[in-house]
């Protein structure tokens, strides 16, 4: 066969599998949304005894004193609801099902996407696109089939949380936004649960069990939900995946206690790690408050509320949009394709941390990171300035430069606008007309260059 014909055929036998792949992938689908129908709903039956071969697999833990056959049986006829099947939530429910723990529900809304992988365990490469609640029952099952595994792959919300949270002994909080942390929080005062919570970001880890045995809630200890611009999440700031690695373990550790009655180490106190210190440390926290909204004396907090609009924030959107500029004030990567093609003379400002443009950027671009001018950042400045009188058109007194600004998402950028105006209202800057690139590289590579990586 000449070299073109196998080329030709190997791409039609590709296009065949790939055809073949997404059938199955539907099919798949399908049938763990059909698992998703059986939900259970009655409490786990006691357990008298364990059997032979639950003795042989739990041998190395039942010879622990503290937790024998007797605590054995208690993780049997446990259940535990995990919020959030991501970077905490993963090894967490492993080492649940690992332990024996009777039933471990599994919540979350999302799909896997190959950005997990570095650190949710429980997916793998095959299931990207798949939700995330099925990815992780089906790899627990795998791990210990004796585990009842309940899927939910939808969002926890008002309506639904009370119903979920009752129907299990223990709650961990695995998610990654304030909304929901109320949320969890306020489901399980409501329904006298104890709550297993951990957040990890960037090489650091904090845990605490809220609202166990008269310990304070999580609205005892926030009473307010925090400003929005101060909180940052896994994408923008990034993790290590053995961060929240450790952390769900810890995590783990306290809902195996509480199940088990044990007891827990961190009610009442925050457990704090430092990965790149290499310390733990753990801080007291406030205790319970008398006059907590949630579990204070006269609750304020009868009915689950609507949390995204007492935090300010989404609970489910996984980028933050910030609108800090007007529609005016910004373009589409489409019409600043369209311009580059053009090839009218401006300046393109990449506003990311120089760890980011590492990763990827455009090579045209000037690149000055946000926290440079959000000092004026002296080198940083003359940078730009140079760079502006260098491209400007003709040599037109005051004629002005379109500066287009871009970061990975579209926030930073909006925020570099607003600073570059104030400099050349402040005559710092040459005459500039200056808008930001709406939904930065990340949307430039969904729509303008397919090869340019997402990160
Ligand atoms: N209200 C909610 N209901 C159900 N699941 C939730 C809720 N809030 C957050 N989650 C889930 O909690 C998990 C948090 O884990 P993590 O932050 O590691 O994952 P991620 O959001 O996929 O990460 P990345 O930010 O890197 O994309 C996510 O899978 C998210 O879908």
């Amino acid at each position: 066969m000449a070299a073109s014909e196998e080329v030709l055929a190997l791409k039609a036998e590709v296009a065949l599998r790939e055809k073949e792949l997404s059938s199955l992938k539907q099919k798949l689908a399908a049938a763990l949304l059909a698992e998703q129908e059986s939900v259970p709903v009655s409490p786990l039956p006691p357990k008298a005894a364990l059997s032979r071969e639950e003795i042989l697999r739990y041998s190395r833990q039942l010879v622990l004193p503290e937790l024998g056959v007797r605590g054995q049986l208690r993780l049997a006829t446990a259940s535990v609801l995990v919020v959030g099947c991501g970077g905490l939530g993963c090894p967490l429910a492993q080492y649940l099902a690992a332990a024996g723990v009777g039933r471990i529900g599994l919540v979350d809304y999302d799909v896997v996407e190959m950005s997990n992988l570095a650190r949710q365990v429980l997916h793998g490469e095959a299931l990207a696109g798949q939700a995330k609640a099925f990815s992780a029952a089906a790899s627990l099952r795998r791990l210990n089939s004796a585990v009842e595994c309940v899927p939910y792959a939808q969002a926890l919300t008002p309506a639904t949380a009370l119903d979920l949270v009752r129907r299990y002994d223990v709650v961990a909080d695995c998610s990654d936004n304030v909304p929901t942390r109320y949320l969890v929080n306020d489901a399980c005062v409501l329904a006298g649960r104890p709550l297993v919570s951990a957040s990890a970001l960037r090489f650091e880890g904090q845990l605490t069990v809220y609202h166990y045995d008269g310990g304070p809630c999580y609205r005892c200890v926030f009473p307010q939900p925090p400003p929005v611009e101060t909180v940052t999440n896994c994408a923008d700031g990034g993790v290590l995946g053995v961060v929240t690695g450790v952390l769900g373990c810890l995590q783990a550790l306290e809902v195996l206690k509480i199940a088990a009655r044990l007891g827990p180490s961190y009610s009442g106190s925050l457990l704090l790690f430092d990965a790149l210190g290499g310390y733990f440390r753990s801080i007291q926290l406030r205790k319970r408050r008398p006059d907590c909204a949630a579990c204070g004396e006269q609750p304020t907090v009868t009915d689950l509320q609507d949390y995204e609009a007492f935090c300010g924030s989404s609970a489910t959107d996984k980028c933050r949009s910030l609108q800090l500029l007007s529609p005016k004030e910004r373009v589409s990567v489409t019409d600043y394709q369209r311009l580059l093609d053009s090839g009218t003379p401006h300046l393109l400002l990449d506003v990311r941390p120089q760890v980011e443009v590492d990763i990827c950027h455009l090579p045209h671009a000037l690149h000055i990171p946000l926290k440079h001018l959000e000092r004026r950042d002296a080198k940083g400045l003359k940078l730009l300035g140079e760079a502006i009188r260098e491209r400007k058109p003709g040599t037109q007194e005051g004629a002005a430069l379109p500066v287009y600004v871009i970061c990975k998402l579209g926030n930073d950028s909006q925020k570099a606008v607003k600073i570059l105006q104030a400099l050349t209202e402040a005559h710092e800057l040459d005459a500039l007309t200056v808008q930001d690139v709406v939904g930065g590289l990340m949307a430039w590579a969904a729509k303008i260059d397919e090869t340019f990586p997402q990160y």
